[in-house]
């Protein structure tokens, strides 16, 4: 593992900040050599030339297309012969950074590193690094599923722009990136300004890295006036009516509309309205839910329950991971998964902490209800 190199992927909205991040990287003094592969569209590949670099950084510019799609199996060529060169000594650097262009999904990129055996061998993933504009972030997440696949996927959200943008509009699209990914932690990143240990071996992908959660987001999952979640749609919602799958998601039993939190809301007396608000709100493609038990799970028929259910569902579940508690160990079982690539590992013992299990999920109209049920016919009698 040691000997594998660590890449980061730098992903973002269009115009975010995403070179900017990558220049502030790159002229930091932390010592170690980064090489570079930039995704750009058309002839005209501008970024590269912005990027402020030493004579001797590897700068690799793919341009005749999108590394998660059409060039997809460049990018894995590229890497290769970029590790090759860096075995023969004619290339020296420590770790690679991809920046993808702005309109990318990062699963098929990550999904590379994972699948490719020759590529999987030289590289690992250290992680997912998403820069959202605090400008036009809400814009761009209304129109652009690529957009909230970037921000599921994210190990970390770097929020750019703050410093132009209105302190309410910031709260709100903090808010919603909370609501589709509660994994990764949102940090404010003026013009790339960010401490280099927040995106640089992060691993993002380590099976005994903590499994990092908004606690808000835990809040969020209290039953609320609506029991369902929103995405439900098939089952309607206890208000009675059939949620209209776009619209209507901010009506409800109480009468009130969603976005009208102070008053609170009738069907509970104490709401925790922030809580209220993030979950009602937002109806994103790409959202993120929970499950936990404080009962074991039975490893045989969770085992044979995710693979069906990844064989299922999983182009449309961009990552998943949990911290479980397994049946006939006392060691806790650490799990992570990107669509259908799962892997887990024992982690360390519960000690004195009372063991339970904790899953995230984070994908695109994941059946909930469902998926909790069917978790839930998994633990051990
Ligand atoms: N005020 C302000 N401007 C920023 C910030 N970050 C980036 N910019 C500006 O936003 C513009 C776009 O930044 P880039 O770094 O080129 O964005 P990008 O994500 O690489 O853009 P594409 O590759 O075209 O998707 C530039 O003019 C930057 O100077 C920020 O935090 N605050």
């Amino acid at each position: 593992m040691d000997k594998m190199i660590p890449v980061t992927i730098i992903t973002g909205f269009l115009g975010a900040g995403k070179t900017t991040l990558l220049n502030r990287i790159l002229k930091e003094e932390h010592g170690q050599k980064i090489a570079v592969i930039e995704n750009e569209f058309g002839e005209a590949a501008i970024d590269s030339d912005l990027l402020v670099t030493n004579e001797d950084e590897e700068i690799i510019t793919m341009s005749n297309g999108c590394i998660c799609c059409t060039i997809r199996g460049d990018l894995a060529e590229n890497l290769i012969k970029l590790a090759e060169r860096r075995e023969r000594g004619e290339a020296n650097f420590d770790r690679v950074i991809i920046e993808t262009t702005g309109v990318a999904d990062p699963g098929p990129v990550a999904q590379t590193f994972f699948m490719d055996e020759a590529v999987s061998e030289k590289y690992m993933v250290d992680g997912i690094i998403t820069v959202v504009d605090a400008i036009n972030g809400t814009r761009t997440l209304n129109e652009s599923e690529e957009a909230q696949s970037q921000v599921g996927f994210a190990d970390r959200l770097l929020l750019s722009k703050v410093d132009i943008a209105d302190k309410e509009v910031v709260q709100d699209l903090t808010d919603r990136l909370h609501h589709i990914n509660p994994r990764a932690p949102i940090i404010e990143c003026n013009m790339g300004n960010i401490d280099i240990n927040e995106v640089l071996d992060i691993h993002g992908f380590n099976l005994d890295a903590a499994l990092e959660l908004d606690p808000d987001f835990l809040k969020e999952e209290a039953p609320e006036c609506c029991e369902h979640d929103h995405h439900d749609h098939e089952e309607g919602c206890c208000c009675g009516h059939h949620h209209d799958h776009h619209h209507n998601d901010d009506h409800c039993t109480c009468g009130h509309h969603h976005g009208e939190h102070d008053e609170g809301c009738s069907c509970h007396d104490h709401h925790d309205h922030h809580a209220h608000s993030t979950k009602a709100r937002y109806d994103d493609e790409i959202s993120a839910f929970m499950f936990h038990s404080d009962k074991p799970f039975d490893p045989a028929r969770l085992d044979s329950y995710m693979r069906s259910l990844t064989g299922v569902y999983g182009p449309d579940m961009l990552r998943y991971k949990g911290v479980l508690y397994m049946a006939g160990t006392n060691r806790k079982m650490i799990f992570q998964g990107v669509h259908m690539l799962m892997a887990a590992d024992l982690g360390k013992p519960w000690g004195d902490e009372k063991p339970s299990s904790k899953i995230v999920f984070i994908g695109r109209r994941l059946p909930k209800k469902s998926i909790i049920q069917g978790l839930e016919t998994c633990l051990a009698e």
